[in-house]
């Protein structure tokens, strides 16, 4: 089957085609499973269009998808799309599993746009653009929150009023669980234990990036909250600040307004108001040349995540692998030597040669003596989407 993957931004869609064949199961967690039981799965084009928006080259979402479709008939050969497969970031508490998509569905994915207000209204556009241009293909949404549905109460639950849980859905949610879900069966099967049996710590390192604890293969804990403006520090995001931080900005003189503070605190800290950059490659580059900025900076990103895996290393009972994922986490050596140095106290050691190595595979980095195995995992989040869309298309026969 040929499935389109769209991951659609607010300004831009990226999208990959891919050849599916086999059967795999529904889920995310399936679809990692299914490659040992050979499920065949090769990208056919992939690309990015961006600048969409009032102010871009591309008027809006239903344009660039009039983009995508011209892009195909060249790239396909006149094959087509069997299917559409969508990361969503936001599914609330309802989805804890890939749903087929109908129109109350893309309804709930457009009333939890507030929850994810970076995110959540490009997709429903990407989703309505497809339906008003191809209403026959089946189309399927993946849901960044899905794979947190199993965090236990004590971890989700904030501890403020119960009516703002009840009446407004204030808890945390969790994101970037199909590639969390992804990279963990992927460290099972390289390890050569049972899934249900892995306990470990997944650091997904990307532009927005997060921490999961994996208990028995599943989601336990994890540093986003709300939204994906919680926990680490990332590349414009603040991750955790103490929230009269908010209330100082809304008061006194030169108060903020909400869409003040949320641009303050999603597009203009982090690494970026500290190093004076969010490029990982940049920051390394300077403070190796001396730059105090960026040094702290990276300092600061190596030290909040630090102290979120001894927490997590606790949570789980005791984690045997730590995982690195995504642009960070697969691609910054650097910045993996400094969260395996800060990580001393748990007996965590690293080769520092195998640390060095670039590559596409799946590889250990950690020293011969560590306590705790340390993985760089390639995420897929791709991948994983194709494969559960073909899972829900095939099942709808
Ligand atoms: N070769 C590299 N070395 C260090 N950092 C890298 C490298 N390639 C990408 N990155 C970093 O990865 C981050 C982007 O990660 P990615 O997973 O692609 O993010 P997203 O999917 O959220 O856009 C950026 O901070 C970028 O600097
Ligand atoms: C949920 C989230 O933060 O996604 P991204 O890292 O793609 O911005
Ligand atoms: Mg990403």
């Amino acid at each position: 089957m040929l499935v389109l993957v769209i991951n659609s931004g607010s300004s831009s869609i990226k999208y990959q085609v891919r050849e599916v064949t086999g059967a795999p199961a529904g889920s995310a967690a399936d679809a990692a499973a299914a490659q040992v039981a050979g499920v065949e799965d090769a990208i056919l084009t992939k690309g990015l269009i961006e600048n969409i928006g009032s102010s871009g080259a591309v008027a809006d979402h239903a344009e660039a998808l009039d983009l995508l479709a011209a892009r195909l008939d060249e790239e396909l050969n006149g094959r087509e799309i069997d299917v559409v497969g969508h990361r969503v970031v936001h599914g609330g508490e309802r989805f804890s599993e890939p749903v087929l998509i109908d129109n109350e569905i893309v309804r709930t994915i457009e009333r939890l746009a507030p929850l994810a207000p970076l995110h959540n209204p490009a997709a429903a556009l990407g989703i309505r653009a497809i339906q008003k241009k191809w209403p026959h293909l089946p189309q399927v949404a993946v849901f960044d929150t899905a794979f947190h549905r199993t965090l236990p109460e004590r971890a989700w639950r904030y501890a403020i009023p119960d009516e703002l849980y009840r009446l407004r859905g204030i808890r945390r949610y969790g994101f970037h669980g199909t590639s969390h879900d992804y990279v963990t069966g992927r460290a099972a099967e390289h390890l050569g234990v049972p899934r249900e049996e892995l306990d470990g710590v997944v650091a997904h390192l990307g532009n927005g990036a997060s921490v999961t604890a994996i208990k028995g293969g599943a989601s336990v804990d994890t540093s986003m909250g709300y939204t994906p403006l919680a926990g680490l520090v990332m590349g414009t995001r603040s991750g955790d600040v103490d929230p009269s931080v908010l209330t100082a900005l809304m008061t006194g003189p030169d108060a903020y307004d909400a869409e003040q503070i949320d641009r303050v605190l999603n597009n203009e800290s982090g690494l970026l108001a500290i190093g004076g950059s969010n490029d990982m490659r940049e920051l390394v580059q300077r403070a190796e040349g001396g730059d105090e900025k960026a040094r702290l900076a990276l300092e600061m990103a190596a030290y909040r995540l630090v102290k979120y895996i001894g927490g997590y290393h606790v949570a789980v009972g005791g984690a045997r692998v730590l995982i690195f994922t995504a642009g960070i986490g697969e691609n910054s050596a650097p910045f993996r030597r400094l969260v395996v140095e800060g990580l001393g106290a748990l007996g965590v050691t690293l080769d520092e040669e195998a640390n060095a190595v670039r590559s596409d595979e799946i590889r250990e980095i950690s020293g011969p003596d560590s306590a705790i195995t340390v993985l760089v995992v390639p995420t897929d989040e791709e991948r994983a989407i194709a494969e559960a869309a073909v899972g829900l298309a095939g099942d709808r026969g």
